[in-house]
């Protein structure tokens, strides 16, 4: 095969001179230079040479100096600032018998170029003694928010179960939990936390005292400082150098620039970093200089089990948290959605404190700025409806709602990915690429393709990515005040209806009993979908009473003039089992009349025993689905399953009754009368 001189092959005769074709790389004079005449690399050596493909980037900005006025603190060098850096990650790590923090240097030690400057917490006062224990010696390198390009290189190089897959994420293994263990969420019970916050039956904070934190904590942070585990560690061959490794991510909540949180995560997996690299809102590098001390800090010993001698502990895992240290341990659970969810429900004791209500919801805003909430519990529908490619993204899940309107407390989404297709949901389906955390899937061995549809893991597949892969994301995440508020219910009975419109009194009825079917995987241990009622459609996550938050969204609800819907997105036609779940399609005509304002002028008829107000049309919906009655062929099945959901929701809101929501009990009295009526 030869070059025919036109930049096309040719096989044999015709370009051969001498029997044997010459092949003519490049043409004289035609602006390509020869292969013999290419300059040269700039290199003597291969080291040299590697050397060369990286640059280090200059920083984009200088410090700014002056511009924060008279009491602005004096400008600092560069070298003191990464000294004071050090020192903070040193004291995150300090332990509290030992009073001292690890010697600390960044950067990866098997880069062995690296020249790091150490850095310690009382390293004036250290001088190694004999009394020193062996790990007080050895270096801790701090990966410190590494790019996404890094973690990958560190996951697939240390962490078993990383790979690529054919469209670019990372596809991983969340160990043994594939879900949240609400179970084993602690917090420390101490003189301000017993009254401020909810505690007893119903409630999702399991106390702790402090000692027992102090315990665990000393644990996780002793399992950071050595890190000698698994077969593919890189300690086996790190130890040799006496250092150990973690990696810190500093990153910022809530995109409201008033009430943002800074929090610092400390793990021991490229997994973990990623996923909140993704997950939270991440740092300029100008921001990231100034970042200063962390508001919060995630400990993330999580491939570690807690001590089950140790007091409180019924298990071997621990989620516990400390509002009075701003301190959270992970022990015994490497799914990432502890430390999202941990954070949230840190966000949800801070915000209301400052008159702001967090809520776990989705949230999207119209082209003319009119905005919705989604709320609903897992697998509801969070995700999947705020993603609409009409519509700029706010946020998939964590939102605070203040005087100036919404803001996402995120910087990224977390989309369930079971049975994900690119024709029902191409925008999550495309940004599954390059940087996307995939847990949990099941992929071709060889081509690396994902089966959507294999369940052999989890049910509770997963994709973390940054909130911008989403081509109609709304940056900065916040928006004016909500225009709609949609409760999603995954009604396995299958007796609610597609779509309901809410009276205020309704809406709170609603968000307090906070019903769905708790849909397979995302809590530990529930295989099967079952009806469950969780307060503010996240009782796992707040934490003071309901009611606080409900008071709060009435209040705004009405200030502002939202109106309330009632969506199921479950089953329709009979319960699970017999029925099926409405389709995506469906489901989105509804949101969209919601949205444009149609769903608001159509007429309503009321349904027996809830007493929703049902539309007789909705565009694009077929008309028999509206009201379930016609499309159970069972109809006395339908009128049972109908009082048998109405007697749950009656039983479930007992606990409230007594509970006063707003300033005068004018609205209990009205929500009492807003649930089911037989
Ligand atoms: N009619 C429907 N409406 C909404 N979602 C549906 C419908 N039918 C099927 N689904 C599926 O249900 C799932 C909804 O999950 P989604 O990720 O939106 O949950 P979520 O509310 O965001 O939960 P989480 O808080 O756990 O993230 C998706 O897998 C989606 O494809
Ligand atoms: O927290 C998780 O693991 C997933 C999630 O969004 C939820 O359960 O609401
Ligand atoms: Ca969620
Ligand atoms: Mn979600």
């Amino acid at each position: 095969m030869a070059s025919n001189g036109n930049g096309e092959f040719s096989f044999g005769k015709g370009t051969a001179r001498n029997g044997l074709s010459k092949i003519q790389t490049q043409k004289k004079n035609n602006g390509i230079c020869h292969d013999d005449s290419a300059p040269p690399v700039k290199a003597q050596t291969i080291d040299e040479l590697h050397s060369l493909q990286k640059k280090r980037s200059a920083p984009t900005t200088p410090i700014k100096g002056g511009a924060q006025g008279a009491f602005a603190p004096p400008p600092i060098s560069e070298e003191e600032r990464q000294k004071q850096q050090l020192q903070s990650i040193s004291a995150s790590l300090a332990s509290f018998v030992r009073e001292t923090g690890p010697k600390v240097v960044r950067g990866d030690p098997a880069r062995q170029s690296e020249t790091p400057k150490v850095a310690h917490v009382s390293e004036h006062h250290f001088a190694p003694t004999i009394s020193v224990s062996d790990s007080s010696l050895k270096f801790t390198h701090v990966l410190y928010n590494l790019s996404p390009a890094e973690l990958y290189e560190q996951a697939i190089k240390y962490e078993k179960g990383s790979f690529i897959t054919s469209t670019g994420a990372l596809a991983t293994l969340s160990g043994a939990k594939t879900g949240r263990s609400p179970r084993d969420k602690r917090v420390v019970k101490d003189e301000t936390t017993e009254d401020e916050l909810w505690w007893g039956k119903g409630s999702p904070n399991i106390e702790m005292d402090e000692h027992t934190f102090m315990v665990n904590r000393e644990r996780a942070v002793d399992y950071l400082n050595s890190l000698d585990k698994g077969p593919k560690s890189p300690l086996i061959h790190w130890e040799k150098q006496t250092c150990r490794l973690v990696f810190v991510n500093d990153q910022f909540l809530n995109w409201d620039p008033e009430n943002r949180i800074k929090v610092r995560i400390v793990s021991a997996r490229a997994y973990h970093s990623l996923f909140m690299h993704n997950m939270c809102i991440r740092p300029s590098p100008e921001e990231l200089e100034n970042f200063g001390t962390p508001d919060f800090t995630i400990y993330n010993a999580g491939q570690f089990p807690c001590n089950r001698y140790t007091h409180y502990m019924t298990s071997s895992t621990s989620i516990d948290l400390n509002l009075a240290r701003r301190e959270m341990v992970i022990l015994g659970t490497q799914y990432a959605g502890e430390m999202k969810k941990g954070l949230f429900s840190v966000m949800h004791y801070l915000m209301p404190k400052r008159q702001i209500l967090s809520l776990h919801s989705g949230c999207n805003m119209g082209k003319d700025g009119d905005v919705a909430l989604f709320f609903g519990l897992s697998g509801t529908g969070k995700t999947t409806l705020s993603t609409d490619h009409n519509r700029y993204l706010i946020g998939d899940d964590e939102h605070c709602w203040s005087e100036n309107g919404v803001s996402n407390i995120e910087g990224g989404c977390y989309a369930k990915c079971i049975d994900l297709s690119r024709e029902k949901e191409p925008d999550i389906w495309n940004a599954i690429k390059f940087g996307t955390v995939l847990e949990n899937v099941v992929f071709e061995e060889h081509t690396r393709e994902v089966d959507y549809t294999d369940k052999s893991v989890t049910e509770n597949t997963r994709a973390a990515y940054p909130i911008e892969y989403i081509p109609n994301a709304k940056l900065p995440c916040i928006g004016p005040h909500p225009k709609n508020v949609i409760l999603l219910a995954c009604d396995a009975f299958g007796v609610l209806p597609p779509v309901s419109k809410l009276n205020l009194a309704q809406t709170m009825y609603h968000f307090i009993s906070g019903y769905t079917a708790l849909v397979a995987g995302t809590e530990e241990g529930v295989k099967e979908p079952q009806a469950t009622f969780s307060a503010c459609f996240g009782a796992a996550f707040i934490m003071m009473h309901p009611t606080k938050y409900a008071a709060m969204l009435a209040e705004k609800m009405q200030k502002h003039g939202a109106t309330g819907w009632l969506v199921n997105t479950g089953w329709s036609g009979g319960s699970y089992g017999s029925g099926n779940r409405i389709k995506l399609p469906y489901t989105r005509k509804i949101i969209d009349s919601i949205h444009s304002g149609s769903l608001l002028k159509a007429n309503y008829q009321k349904t027996e025993v809830f007493g929703l107000e049902i539309p007789t049309e909705v565009e694009g919906v077929p008309l028999e689905i509206l009201d379930p009655v016609n499309t159970w062929s069972d109809k006395k099945a339908y009128k049972e399953t109908l009082l048998k959901l109405g007697g749950l929701f009656k039983k479930n809101f007992e606990t409230f009754t007594n509970y006063k929501i707003g300033k005068d009990s004018k609205l209990t009295e009205e929500i009492l009368a807003a649930g089911p009526n037989f």
